[in-house]
Formats: structure tokens, sequence, C-alpha cells
């Protein structure tokens, strides 16, 4: 309705750098083999390296791998670190994600050749540690890894905090101060559950506290480098100036996807949700939270606006040992038993997507700006009672947009077969062309995919893309989502539990390049794609009877729509049929899938017919 648009001028920030706020950042890591150290040590690097003042800048990572090997890679950030940031500043390099900037074409200066070797020489030191699993370091650090014991395990280990560069003696080789670098993984006990990401989160905030209790916070996933060195200022220019809102609770930065094929065959991006979503929401009560490259103001976490919390500067110096033990109890898996963390304190749990659910919690209280979406919708405080209560009703339904994402796959499920199944048994289910209602269904065709088709346009898509990206959504209604609905029943029911699977960031080089020549993968053998391929199989088949009934009887005036439905069926499955009959690669769909498919979807045939 309100789309907004906004803009910063760090240039008039004040001159002196001491009145600027100090920043905790957090990282989160949950897995060394999904999550590979050197992608999570790239992002850290791109951190550490902003153009802020070091003294004013703490980099903490949760690792709730529990990893060694995590740390290590650490160890190893933080000497490359004394030579990338200089380089960095010095020579005003934008992109300062060691990888992404050596795979960019970038400028050589005077000593770029031997940074970029004293890169690779980290990257293979820590992937041959990765790979071997044993750490091997230099004295200064070896003493830091004795807590790793043979008890010591990813489920059941002690709190480890680590101080890696503690901002007064580690020094670059230019001799300036360096930002902080603290490794964290909280306490894991077999018998305490850990809430996933929204739990390390507020590990952090409860860590970072004791030790440098910034004001303001960034959030970031260990895969989410950061490509503007300036962010930080810019963030700053809204929490710092007087004639914004000081109900600012959070400042979201859009999430861009690197490596994003030409067309985007998967819908990737999500520019709906960064481009166009997150302005409009901005326009009511403020954007949703996306979970990482977001800036909170401390005191969001602990109460509504008129709120106050603790914002002095501690007189300890954070490395002293009662600040240190301090930081291990608030760190200890049972601390938040009988506290108000996560329910009104935090991060908020109950949601798989913690930043959805906190963002929307946190603007609930008054705050401005700003499976798990079912929790959400179904919990105590869903957006029905709990938002419309506090919110304007179009960020409402925006908000409720987002909980019910995956319900219409319920109505995609059911196009996706029965009129297909119809159509074979001739049995006619939508109105015939000559009927006026006839229109309606055109009606409604067109207005979707054309609202949908010039958006994306106005945002700069292809065609191609916005095909894919239809496409895309089909596809997950009929896996994805399917599932997700399923398995959200199911744990309602007691039947299952719901687990944050972390997402893999290690890349397949093979995978890679079918992917960039635009082919999918439906290389493993997954049952998310038994109802995609069913579905896939049955359009077919009524594909072709309807064109053997033109054939045969002439006009398919009865039955056009399930016609034509049949047909848009059939050419959004084409890379479904290329994986199953025609493919040799490694990305193709397992013949097991494929055999079990056809099977299902003749049982499926059978059991509709016997029905209709
Ligand atoms: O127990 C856990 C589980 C996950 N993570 C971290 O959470 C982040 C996100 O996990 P990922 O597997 O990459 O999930 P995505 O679905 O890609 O993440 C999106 O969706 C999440 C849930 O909405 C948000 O938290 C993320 O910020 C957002 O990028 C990663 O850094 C993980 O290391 C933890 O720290 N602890
Ligand atoms: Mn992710």
């Amino acid at each position: 309705m309100n789309p907004i648009q906004r803009n910063t001028f760090p240039e008039n920030l004040p001159k002196d750098e001491t009145k600027y706020p100090e920043i905790d950042v957090f990282i989160c890591t949950a897995d060394p083999y999904k999550e590979p150290p050197m992608v999570v040590v790239n992002t850290a690097l791109s951190i550490l390296a902003y153009d802020y003042p070091t003294n004013k800048l703490s980099v903490y990572l949760s690792d709730d791998g529990g990893s060694k090997l995590t740390l290590f890679a650490f160890t190893e950030a933080a000497k490359f670190a004394k030579h990338w940031l200089p380089y960095c500043k010095k020579n005003g390099i934008l992109v300062r994600c060691p990888e992404a900037y050596f795979r960019s074409n970038y400028t050589c200066f005077p000593n770029t050749h031997e940074i970029k070797l004293m890169y690779e020489n980290m990257k293979s030191k820590v992937e041959q540690t990765v790979v071997s699993g044993n750490v091997y370091t230099d004295e200064k650090w070896s003493h830091i890894f004795s807590i790793w014991d043979n008890q010591f395990k990813r489920s059941d280990h002690p709190t480890v905090i680590q101080v890696l560069l503690d901002g007064t003696t580690d020094e670059d080789v230019l001799g300036h101060v360096m930002p902080k670098l603290i490794y964290v993984s909280r306490e894991k006990r077999e018998a305490t559950t850990h809430k996933n990401k929204a739990g390390a989160l507020n590990v952090l905030l409860r860590v970072s506290e004791i030790m440098t209790n910034a004001p303001i916070i960034l959030t970031v996933d260990c895969d989410m480098y950061s490509n503007d060195p300036r962010t930080p200022l810019e963030a700053i220019c809204y929490f710092l100036d007087s004639s914004t809102d000081h109900n600012i609770a959070y400042l979201q930065y859009p999430q861009s996807f690197h490596g994003i094929n030409q067309d985007d065959i998967y819908g990737a991006a999500f520019k709906f949700i960064f481009e166009f979503n997150m302005t409009g929401f901005d326009g009511l009560a403020g954007p949703s939270h996306a979970g990482t490259g977001c800036f909170f103001r401390r005191r969001a976490f602990y109460g509504c606006p008129s709120s106050h919390t603790s914002e002095q500067r501690r007189s300890q110096s954070f490395l002293s040992t009662e600040v240190l033990a301090q930081a291990h109890e608030v760190a200890r898996c049972n601390f938040e038993a009988g506290t108000k963390w996560g329910i009104e304190l935090g991060y908020r749990y109950g949601s798989l997507v913690e930043d959805l659910y906190t963002g929307f919690r946190l603007q609930c209280q008054g705050w401005r700006w700003c499976m798990g979406c079912l929790d959400m919708a179904f919990c105590k405080y869903n957006p029905f009672n709990h938002g419309l209560k506090q919110l304007p009703l179009l960020q409402v339904m925006c908000y409720i947009n987002y909980a019910l994402w995956s319900i219409p796959c319920i109505s995609v499920v059911i196009y996706s077969i029965f009129p297909q199944i119809a159509l074979i048994r001739s049995v006619p289910i939508f109105p015939k062309v000559s009927d006026p209602w006839f229109w309606f269904y055109v009606f409604s065709f067109i207005g979707a995919y054309l609202q949908e088709f010039i958006e994306l346009k106005l945002m700069g898509g292809t065609t191609r893309g916005w095909f894919n990206h239809q496409r895309m959504w089909i596809i997950r209604c009929l896996s994805s989502f399917t599932f997700g609905i399923l398995k959200y029943t199911l744990t309602k029911l007691h039947i299952s539990s719901s687990t944050f699977s972390v997402t893999s960031k290690v890349v397949d080089e093979e995978a890679r390049k079918r992917y960039d020549q635009g082919m999918m993968e439906f290389g493993v053998e997954s049952p998310f794609f038994y109802p995609l391929s069913m579905a896939a199989l049955i359009n077919l088949g009524a594909f072709i009877f309807g064109i053997l009934h033109f054939l045969t009887y002439g006009g398919l005036q009865d039955l056009f729509v399930q016609f034509f439905l049949s047909a848009f069926g059939v050419v959004n499955s084409w890379p479904i049929y290329e994986a199953m009959f025609i493919r040799s690669d490694r990305g193709k769909m397992p013949s097991k899938i494929t055999s079990r498919s056809i099977a299902l979807a003749c049982i499926l045939y059978v059991a509709v017919t016997l029905v209709i």
C-alpha cells in the first residue's frame, strides 16, 4: 500500500567516532560438516573488517556443533585477520569476505599476491584438518583444545568460551587495535532441550551482556557474509538519528544470494520477500525479521519500549576471571529453567522460524520496525488473536500470509491430481467453455499469474525467471509444504517431533556445474519426490488422453479446463520427466523412485476411479 525505500547518509554522522555505539555481532554455526568452518570463517572476516572503530566491535561465534575443528579454523582466522584487516582498509576493498574477493575480478595491489597466498595456506590447512579430524596447532593455542577429551560429545559437553582476539593486546600488522573475537559453545546435555538457533542466540545475548554489553547487536547466519564494509555506519544512522523513532527495535537488511543461476531455476532469490514484502511491511509497522543481517537494539530483547535495562559499562575487564566465570554460568543449559527467557525475554521459542516469530512478537510489544510458520499460526500468540490486538490490520494480514504460507499446498495437491484423473474418466468437473462461469476460472488464473508476472518484472526479473518461480511454487507445494503440513500434524498429535535440520552449505562441484547449465537436481532418494513425480505422471497420462480424445471425438468443450490443467502440469513437469526418463547424469531421479512413483500413480488412479 505504502512501500518505503530508504537511504542513509553516513557522511553526516558525527566526526567524533567515540560517539558511535558499540556493536556485538552474533554469528551462528551448528555443524562443521554441513557448514564447513571455512564458510564460517569467511563470514566472520567480512565482519571483523568492517569500517567501524575496531575498539567498538565484538564478534561472537556461537558453535552449536561444539567442534574443535571450527574453533581451530577460528584460531587460524584470528591470525590471518591481522593481515587481512589492514589490507582491506588500506586499499578500500569493497568485498571483505576473502573467498568472494579472490573469486572476483580484483585489482592487484603490491601485497595482494602475498595475502592471497596466506589465505590459501590457511584454507588448505583448515580443510585438511576438517578431513583428518585432528587438530595440530601452535603452542599459543594448544591448551584451549584440551577440553575436547573422550567424554566431550557434540550433544553432551560443558560450555566452552575462548577469547581469540581480546581487543587490547591483539594488534594487526600495522599496530592497530583489532576487534574482539570470542568463540562460544554453550553447554549441551542430552537430557535438556536446546531450542535450536533461538536458544543459541539467547546464550549469546547473555554472554555478551556479561562481556561487552554493546547496545546494538547484529545477527548473522554463518554463510551470510557482509558485502559492504559500511553497513554498520548505515545502520547507526537510524539508531543515532534523533528525528527517527526511538522505538526502532531492529533494522533488517535484505538477504541477497550469490551463486544463483541466470533464470533462478529454484526460485531461490526470494525477491518477493526481500524486495516487495519488506518494503510494504515497512510502510506499515516495520519489516518482518529474516534471521540474518539484522541490527537490534539490545533492550528490544528485554521488554517493552518503555522498559529499561542496564546499558552501563562494566568496570571489570572483560577478560577477568570473574567475568569469564559469569559468562560460563549464563551459558549453562539449565540457566533458563524457570526464567522468562524465550517467553518474554530474548529470542522467542515455540517456532522453528524464530526470526519471523520473534520479529512479530517484538512488534506486538509496541516496538516499531522491524513447518515453524504453522507453529506461529497456531500458537498462543498467533497473529489472528494476539496480533489483531496490537498491530494494524494490514500488518497482521502480512504475518498471516507468512504463517499460512504452506496452506495453499492443499489446493495445489487437489488440482494436480483429481481433475486429471476425472479427465481420463471423461468426467467433467468444471464449467464448459460456453458456460459464463468458465470466465470466472479464466479470470482467476490470469489474474493470479499476471500479478506475479508484473511484480517480478518490476523487480527486474526475466520472463523465464518468472516461469521458474511459479514452477518452484508448485514444486514446493507438492513436496516440502505437503510434508511440512504432515509433519506438523504428526508433531501436534505427538507421533513425531520437530527438529531444526541445518541446511548443508557444502558445494558439490559437479552439481554446481549442472545447476549453472540450468539443470535441477533429483539425485537423492528423497521421499519428497514421490508426490511430485506421481503428479507429473498423472498429468502426462491425462494430457495424452486429452489429445487422443480430441483426435477421436473432436472438441474438448466439456473437458477443456481439465485438459488445460494437465497441459499446464506437463509443461511445469518437464524437468521431472527429463530426470525420470532422459537424463543419465548423477542428478537424475534414482530409478527406485521412478519405478515406485509409476506404481504409486497407478494405485492412486485405481483408488480414485473406484470412488468417482
Ligand atoms: O540448532 C541450531 C540450528 C541452526 N543454527 C544456525 O542457524 C542458522 C540458519 O540455519 P540454516 O540451516 O542455514 O537455515 P535456513 O533455513 O537457511 O535459515 C533461514 O531461516 C531460519 C529460520 O527462519 C533463520 O533463522 C535464518 O536466519 C534464515 O536464513 C545457521 O547459521 C545455523 O548454524 C544454530 O545455530 N543452532
Ligand atoms: Mn541458511
